[in-house]
């Protein structure tokens, strides 16, 4: 932890370039309500530039609450958060305008314009530079695919357009960071398409961006990093590969013959479970067209063979003992 970078970035707020590989950073960042509540607990959270990282809960499990300290917007009880590799609140002023917020849904206007409503917002963001507000606006507006629609009253859009409208909104100027809390909530598919697509946009110009839902199709579709919370506890982080090969591949045989399959896997060391129509087993180290070519070439039926690989589902079921939708 006392590392040259945690020195550096403990001067804040200073002058100096700071280089960091993690856009976000917490160290034991805790926010706790009265006595017994602890909404976030001991957060060590990094989020790798470059990266779409998906901070997946049930609700209630502390996502919202992790995003305002690290925006500033409620004060931690305990720990440490880093944006662009600045501390927060302190560097709050210098990095936010390099932030792009969205966090309590879009509040616009209903019967002014989109670009009548961002230029709204920007007139009252007071670092904002007025010379080129009518260019940002017209790029944000092309950015998320709303220029023909930018002169209709805000009223009119369809749920995905206003939701996009409010990301254009956290994009009036450059930004490195886009941390976007639950974008998909409330729309209906076509709006989650039109959002989801607009942010794998985003991504592949190469910003970094922080979502939080609690979608697991949402992260499983569009992220490549995820951070998995549980009553307030980040219970795993890393790249979306490793932490659903944090547990085991699992394969699955449909035979008539159950017994004969479960004899031929544990011949492969493995410890399968049957019932009437079929076997399943974690695959280990086993190979498993190795399996399905042993099980064939003795001569027992099989009507399917699967090898089922971990989803982000049986990730959470397996760190939490609960089932993914549990109410916390
Ligand atoms: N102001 C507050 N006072 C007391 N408890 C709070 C407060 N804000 C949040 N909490 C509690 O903290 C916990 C985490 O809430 P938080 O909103 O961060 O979760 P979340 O994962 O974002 O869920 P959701 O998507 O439902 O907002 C919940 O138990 C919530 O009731």
């Amino acid at each position: 932890m006392d590392t040259q970078h945690d020195r550096v970035t403990a001067r804040e707020p200073g002058s100096r370039a700071v280089t960091a590989v993690h856009a976000v950073r917490t160290l034991g960042l805790t926010k706790r309500y009265g006595r017994d509540a602890t909404a976030v607990d001991s957060l060590e959270l990094t989020v790798p530039y470059g990266s779409v990282y998906g901070f997946l809960g049930p609700n209630g499990s502390g996502k919202t609450t992790t995003i305002r300290m690290l925006l500033g917007l409620i004060e931690a009880t305990d720990g440490h958060c880093e944006l662009l590799g600045r501390a927060m609140p302190a560097a709050a002023t210098r990095v936010l305008p390099h932030v792009g917020v969205m966090v309590d849904g879009p509040s616009f206007h209903p019967t002014l314009s989109g670009r009548d409503n961002l230029l709204r917002l920007d007139a009252a963001d007071r670092t904002a530079d007025r010379a080129t507000v009518r260019a940002r606006t017209t790029a944000a507006l092309d950015r998320v695919g709303l220029t023909k629609a930018a002169r209709k009253p805000f009223r009119t859009y369809s749920l995905g357009m206003k939701q996009r409208l409010a990301i254009a909104a956290a994009l009036l100027r450059p930004r490195r960071l886009l941390i976007l809390d639950e974008p998909t909530n409330g729309l209906d598919p076509q709006g989650t398409r039109e959002v989801r697509s607009l942010i794998a946009d985003l991504a592949r110009d190469g910003l970094t961006v922080l979502l939080s839902t609690h979608l697991l199709s949402e992260v499983e579709q569009m992220c490549d990093h995820v951070g998995i919370m549980h009553r307030g506890r980040l219970k795993i982080q890393g790249t979306l590969d490793d932490v659903r090969s944090s547990v085991p591949t699992r394969i699955r045989v449909d035979t008539r013959t159950p017994d004969a399959v479960t004899y031929r896997l544990r011949d492969f060391g493995l410890n399968p479970t049957r019932t009437a129509t079929h076997v399943t087993a974690d695959l280990g180290d086993a190979e498993p067209e190795k399996i399905l070519s042993t099980i064939v070439g003795d001569g027992i039926p099989v009507r399917e063979f699967r090898v089922l690989e971990p989803t982000l589902e049986e990730v959470f079921i397996s760190l939490t003992g609960e089932g993914f939708d549990a109410d916390t």
